[in-house]
């Protein structure tokens, strides 16, 4: 048996539980019966992690159960009923009667509606147990108006039983903390669990997002909400919040039992799935050691007890086994990508029933996710979560990939009242539309295409028949604090320009490329170069993948060189700039790309380096987004170009040398294995330059292997004069180096200071955020400054 201990006023959930102690009741009364307080029994406090400790009436609260006690209904005089507790000798004596069976004691306490341990303090008030009428009354009244629950004594029996059964199965249901709403009183009229609330006030979130007032309070009421809103608004809290809320205002899990799956999140990265499972996992951190302060359960116990809330992963390119083994145990939101989630459905008709039967689908970044043809397995898993009825169509058994999950879909009926959440910083056809095609059908005059939603409401069984549509899409596409910019060069010259930037505007950038090809070039060149560059796209390995955006995350002024795998939903602290080193192919590429910097409201810088090959595409996107003006110019120190270009052509070589010298070894080594392989005797002289040193050379080796010397001889030479050229250091025009205090720009201040840039002497320090304002010039005019700056920028 189990109460909650309290100082004021009684639960409602206690009732149930009181309700459940009741249904072991009829003791025996054969054995001679004695008057007990209730302190006198030997409670026993109980291990609740997450347990709140105060009540709504600021009392504090605490949870204590007893062994081996039995509860009889005695009518007292005025009609009341009073429990008697009847408990082994041994069990609720303290200090007497230790010996076995040697009868029972009898506690009385007096329930007018039955919450007896509710007032477990009242009780002790009095020695015998009996409980002051008019204490019982205002409590009785304070439960009158709660009608949330069945009253007790009006319950037949066989509902007591089965309310019992449903308590033992699921758990307990504990109080919410309180919460002073003064703290934060934006939050004040958003229903969420207060320990939630607590959370936002460590984690310093002062205040609902626009999407997370609109889209939590349709979430909380069981609508199905589409949610459309800028990059970095906070839209992961959004869609997630009334599923923690729902989940901490449900039953305590048990540890002896497996968890329902009740929330499925899907993303379209690996990364993204694993960022959405540490940010609720700190939120929850936060929530729950809040409670637990306040609770008094030891460290020892909570280790042992499970997780409140337990969030798990499936992603590809990390352990399957692992996955599965998360799966075994159950979870209560799994957040997964759809490849492997479907992979793992398709051999385990448990798991295919638990997507079956969720409580709440998340589709993050859904526009991308239900493109056609983008994911398959998204449309797989979606279809699992319908109602056979839906006009969606649920699965189709004559499919053969359901084949094998027939007898499942037999058995089996998706819930009614599952909850769709979809959710994208872009969700219309036109943002996904190819730019170069959009150019092609523009000049054909062709009309537009159907929404993205149309799509959602054809692909998604929606329970709700209107789902809350939000859409603070903000104008232009992009977030209000980002400003943007381009440089015109050729092609040819991109890499001079990102190089120009990175070196100019020190800080946190994201380069965003088209192709895994340009990136491996790139890689080594920045390399050579000494810049802090790391890629990340999808050959590489995925725990590469994660360790390089990790190290990109702790690297003051780091470099993540990466492709469109980097351009949704990742939330990286302080990212700075954003260069578009090509330009997206479609338009919610490109806003999404920009939003990897100015999320939350902060400032942030996008480039697009724009070769004349890309001017039409470039004028598409603009369109696409509904903007009338070009982008304005980054102005660009020209002085610094040569000694960059310099260095650059520098890398580039030793770069092609290495590169021929990898690959000579690399084809020996390969000749050598398939020699090897086929037993074939190979001149050994034909291996040899890659083998041997450089010294005592033997007079009679050929020139090709001489060659080869030399190469590397040469590498080191240039790796040298490399090494030179980054230790000087590069001085703007009009500046003395040797005498600071003279020339056209005197640098001595800045030198004493500190305060001059830190690679670029007599560089301007401005951001590059504070080098551009918006653009006068309209939409396809071609302005002089622009073909001078771009001749200027080719030539030098
Ligand atoms: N109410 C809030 N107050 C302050 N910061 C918040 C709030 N809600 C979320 N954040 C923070 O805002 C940042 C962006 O949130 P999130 O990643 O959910 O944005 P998003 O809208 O999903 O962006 P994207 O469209 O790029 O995926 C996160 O660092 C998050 O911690």
């Amino acid at each position: 048996m189990t109460q909650l201990k309290r100082t004021s006023a009684s639960s409602s959930k206690m009732k149930r539980r009181n309700k459940s102690s009741s249904s072991h009741s009829q003791a025996s009364g054969s054995k001679p019966r004695q008057r007990l307080a209730p302190n006198e029994l030997k409670w026993k406090t109980v291990n609740t992690p997450s347990f709140s400790g105060i009540d709504g009436g600021g009392g504090m609260m605490m949870l204590e159960e007893l062994d081996d006690v039995d509860i009889e209904w005695e009518e007292a005089e005025n009609g009341r009923k009073v429990a008697r507790f009847v408990a082994k000798e041994e069990t609720s004596r303290k200090g007497q009667g230790k010996g076995k069976g040697k009868g029972k004691a009898t506690v009385e306490l007096e329930a007018p509606t039955s919450e007896i341990g509710d007032k477990g303090d009242d009780v002790k008030d009095d020695e015998e147990g009996i409980v002051d009428e008019d204490a019982l009354d205002e409590e009785a009244e304070e439960q009158e108006e709660d009608d949330a629950f069945p009253d007790f004594a009006a319950l037949a029996q066989e509902d007591i039983d089965e309310e019992d059964e449903e308590a033992d199965q699921a758990g307990e249901v504990e109080e919410e903390p309180a919460f002073d709403d003064a703290l934060l009183p934006e939050w004040k009229d958003v229903a969420l669990h207060t320990s939630l609330k607590k959370a936002f006030l460590a984690a310093g979130y002062v205040r609902p997002t626009d999407i997370q007032k609109r889209a939590i309070p349709a979430g909380l009421n069981g609508r199905d909400v589409v949610g459309v809103a800028e990059t970095g608004s906070g839209k992961t809290l959004a869609y997630s919040l009334p599923i923690l809320s729902h989940l901490l205002r449900s039953p305590l899990p048990t540890s002896s039992k497996k968890r329902p799956l009740s929330g499925l999140v899907l993303c379209p990265t690996r990364e993204l799935a694993l960022q959405v499972v540490d940010h609720l996992n700190a939120l929850l951190k936060h929530a729950l050691t809040a409670s637990e302060e306040e609770g008094e359960s030891s460290d020892k116990l909570k280790a042992k007890s499970p997780p409140r809330v337990s969030i798990g992963s499936v992603v590809g390119g990390l352990s399957a086994q692992k996955q599965k083994r998360i799966l075994e145990r159950g979870c209560d939101i799994l957040v997964a990508t759809p490849g492997r989630l479907w992979d793992l459905i398709k051999a385990n008709d448990e798991l295919a029933s638990s997507i079956r039967t969720l409580r709440f689908l998340v589709i993050d970044e859904a526009d991308r996710m239900i493109e056609n043809g983008h994911f398959a397995e998204l449309e797989n898993i979606v279809k699992l979560t319908q109602r056979s009825g839906a006009a969606s169509q649920g699965p189709d058994d004559d499919d053969p990939v359901f084949a094998q999950l027939s007898t499942l879909l037999e058995d089996s009926e998706a819930r009614d009242d599952m909850q769709t959440f979809v959710f994208s910083a872009t969700l219309s056809k036109d943002l996904q539309q190819n730019l170069k095609r959009r150019l092609h059908r523009a000049s054909k005059g062709k009309g537009k295409r159907s929404s993205t939603l149309e799509d959602l409401v054809d692909k998604l069984d929606f329970r709700d028949p209107k789902p809350e549509v939000i859409d603070l899409s903000p104008e232009g596409g992009v977030v209000s604090t980002l400003r943007e910019s381009m440089v015109e060069c050729v092609v040819a010259d991109k890499d001079l320009y990102l190089y120009y930037f990175l070196l100019r505007y020190p800080g946190r950038s994201i380069v965003f490329i088209g192709s895994v090809d340009g990136i491996r070039r790139l890689i080594p060149l920045f390399t050579l170069l000494q810049l802090p560059i790391f890629p990340l796209h999808s050959q590489l390995q995925q725990k590469q993948r994660l360790k390089n955006l990790d190290r990109f995350k702790s690297t003051k002024n780091g470099i993540l060189i990466a492709t469109d795998v980097a351009a949704r939903g990742l939330d990286i602290p302080q990212v700075d700039h954003v260069i578009h080193f090509n330009l997206p192919r479609t338009a919610d590429a490109y806003i999404h790309r920009s939003g990897r910097t100015a999320r939350a409201k902060n400032e942030g810088f996008a480039l697009q380096l724009c070769s004349p090959e890309e001017k039409g595409v470039q004028r598409a996107l603009m369109k696409s987004l509904g903007r009338s003006h070009e982008l304005p110019e980054l102005p660009i120190e020209t002085d610094f170009l040569p000694p960059l270009r310099e260095r650059l052509k520098l890398a580039r070589e030793i770069e092609l040398a290495e590169h021929s010298q990898t690959k000579s070894t690399h084809d020996k080594n390969w000749l050598k294995e398939a020699a090897e392989a086929m037993d074939l005797d190979i001149d050994p002289d034909m291996f040899s330059d890659a083998e041997e040193d450089d010294k005592d050379l033997p007079y009679s080796r050929t020139i090709k292997q001489k060659k080869g010397m030399k190469k590397a001889v040469d590498i080191r030479g240039l790796r040298n004069q490399l090494r030179e050229l980054l230790s000087e250091k590069l001085i703007a025009r009009g500046i003395s180096a040797k005498y600071p205090t003279s020339g056209s720009k005197v640098i001595i201040d800045d030198l004493l200071k500190q305060t001059g840039h830190a690679t670029l002497l007599g560089a301007g320090t401005k951001k590059a955020y504070d080098e551009v304002q918006g653009s006068k010039r309209k939409l396809g005019s071609k302005s002089r400054a622009g073909m001078v700056n771009k001749k200027k920028k080719t030539s030098n």
